[in-house]
């Protein structure tokens, strides 16, 4: 994978965003801008809406009310972006063969996939399981190979979806340290997560969410020295946030 430039994508920009469903508005006039650096990641606690905040920056749903831009445009194709859920699924057939399909979808020449599929077993450390049918990988094997899958199209962007919520903490070094790999490669890492110490381990900046909205937004380090809100020190100081 080549280090990239800035991508014309950022920043993704979140004005007055609301998206209700079913009567019940899940997040509340949200105004974020995305922006290239560190890794932004999303904390707050299960139902603050940090999934679906994922899933409007990459396109997957409209907000109900509001706008949101990529590198100031409307309604770009997410051709550029790729996102992790928390629990992928792969196709039935081997490791390689689950990437080779990723880069056919992404419409990468031919040519280019052995050398392409070599290079993203590698960053993921799955080389030597690329012929293992991806089904039978461990859970932190699959979470790699899903990583590789979604750079199988050289994003800009990367969104991760608590990415290590079920790993142990060897899976889960293995995933973070791929994450940082990948941030030092210039793809905008943002995740969400509800584990405080991942947090501070990879975060260049947070965005804290409680109950569909914003409380708080700043630079990972002044952040954890010294939150601002009532909500973030209370969530920091591990006190059940309801
Ligand atoms: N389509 C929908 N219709 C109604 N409610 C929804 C819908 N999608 C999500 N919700 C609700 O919106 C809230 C926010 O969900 P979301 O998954 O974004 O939160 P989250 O912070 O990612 O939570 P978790 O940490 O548990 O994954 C939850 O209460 C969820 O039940």
């Amino acid at each position: 994978m080549t280090m990239r430039a800035p991508s014309s994508e950022l920043p993704i920009k979140f004005d007055g965003v609301t998206v209700a469903a079913g009567g019940v508005t899940i997040l509340d006039d949200i105004a974020l801008t995305l922006a290239p650096g560190l890794p932004t990641v999303l904390i707050g606690p299960n139902g603050s809406g940090k999934s679906t905040l994922l899933r409007l920056a990459m396109g997957l749903l409209a907000p109900s009310r509001g706008r949101i831009t990529w590198g100031g445009l409307e309604h770009v194709p997410p051709l550029k972006r790729a996102i992790v859920f928390q629990r992928p699924a792969m196709l039935r057939r081997s490791a390689a063969a689950n990437l080779r399909f990723a880069l056919r979808a992404a419409g990468i020449p031919h040519a280019e996939h052995a050398r392409r599929i070599a290079e993203l077993l590698e960053l993921v450390g799955l080389h030597a399981l690329a012929d293992r049918a991806a089904r039978r990988l461990s859970g932190g094997e699959q979470q790699r190979l899903a990583l590789a899958r979604a750079l199988a199209r050289d994003p800009a962007v990367l969104f991760l979806d608590e990415p290590t919520a079920s790993l142990d903490p060897i899976a889960t070094k293995a995933v973070e340290d791929i994450i940082r790999a990948v941030s030092e490669r210039n793809i905008k890492v943002v995740m969400a997560t509800h584990d405080l110490g991942e947090a501070r381990r990879l975060a260049g900046e947070i965005v804290m969410l409680h109950r569909g909205r914003i409380v708080e937004t700043g630079a990972a380090a002044s952040f954890f020295d010294a939150p601002q809100t009532p909500e973030a020190g209370a969530f920091l100081a591990g006190e059940l946030l309801i």
